[in-house]
């Protein structure tokens, strides 16, 4: 799969702006996001690239007297291992129980879960803050013997820890092919069984389920737009923790879940990024 790499510059150059910036490009298909000193580089799939839709979003950018520009290139596959090694990725834990890290780490802290990830171009190495907001939850719940859906896998760092908090069977869904592959490695390395792993979105879901607990860490636009279908292969006291927003997106997303029957939990945050939990 080819991707192309943005350099975004953008004035000022605070954390609040970058991290705005990531979120609308988010919104906008990208992925990846890597802070720099004067701006962030993200990077999109190649066919997802649409330059109305970036100018469009960027036009509406939410913070006022912002300035953004930005130049791109088409990246580099074989670089990706390399780059995420000696740049991107750093052994992480999470609840003090949880420790994530790929195959080229050494010293590798100890913890209740270790998980090893190959990375490489899938969102979900756990530095997120809407992964590290999942994680917790899957942390503070018991999923012992429970069926459990992760749409949106990435990496399948979330329907890994998921299985070895006793989960199962487990499936992770991504609409990327890259992603799919990506999990199936980080299953295999991690050596746990039960989990299936498709390529596809909300539309797979009309004959799967019901699932005791489904994982979402997406994005608003597409949380609010797929719900009623996670819905759909839910049963009375199914839960649902979606994440991949802002905690000022929380009241829309509260309305169009509680107009689909869900009941609002909580919600957790962290640097204004939100995951809340739902049940039916
Ligand atoms: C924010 S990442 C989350 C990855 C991982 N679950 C985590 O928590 O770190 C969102 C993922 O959703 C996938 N995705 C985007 N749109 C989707 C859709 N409509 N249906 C399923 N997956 C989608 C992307 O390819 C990406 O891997």
């Amino acid at each position: 799969m080819k991707y192309l790499e943005f350099t975004f510059h953008t004035t000022p150059c605070t954390e609040i702006v970058n991290d705005v910036l990531s979120a609308v490009l988010g919104e906008a298909g990208f992925e990846s996001f890597v802070e720099q000193t004067d701006g962030i580089a993200a990077y999109i799939q190649k066919d997802l690239y649409n330059e109305t839709v970036l100018k469009e979003a960027l036009a509406d950018f939410p913070l006022p007297d912002t300035q953004v520009e930005y130049a791109y290139q088409e990246a580099e596959d074989k670089d990706w291992n390399e780059e995420w090694e000696k740049n991107f990725f750093q052994p992480i834990i999470i609840g003090d129980r949880c420790v994530i890290h790929s195959t080229f780490h050494r010293d590798i802290p100890q913890a209740e879960y270790d998980i090893v990830i190959n990375p490489q171009m899938a969102f979900g190495t756990g530095h997120h803050e809407t992964t590290s907001l999942i994680i917790g939850e899957l942390l503070d719940n018991d999923l012992q013997g429970k069926s459990l859906l992760d749409m949106g896998c990435g990496t399948s760092i979330l329907a890994i820890l998921a299985r070895m908090r006793g989960a199962a069977p487990c499936t992770a869904v991504d609409i990327d092919e890259w992603c799919v592959r990506n999990s199936l490695e980080n299953i295999e390395l991690n050596g746990v069984d039960r989990i299936s792993v498709f390529q596809g979105d909300a539309s797979l879901l009309k004959d799967q389920g019901p699932f005791d607990v489904i994982i979402a860490n997406i994005n608003r636009n597409i949380l609010l737009n797929d719900m009623k279908r996670y819905v759909s292969c839910m049963h009375p006291g199914s839960e649902l923790y979606m994440s991949g927003f802002y905690v000022d997106d929380i009241p829309v997303i509260q309305a169009e879940a509680e107009h689909n029957g869900l009941r609002f939990v909580h919600h957790k945050e962290k640097n204004r990024w939100a995951a809340v939990k739902f049940v039916l």
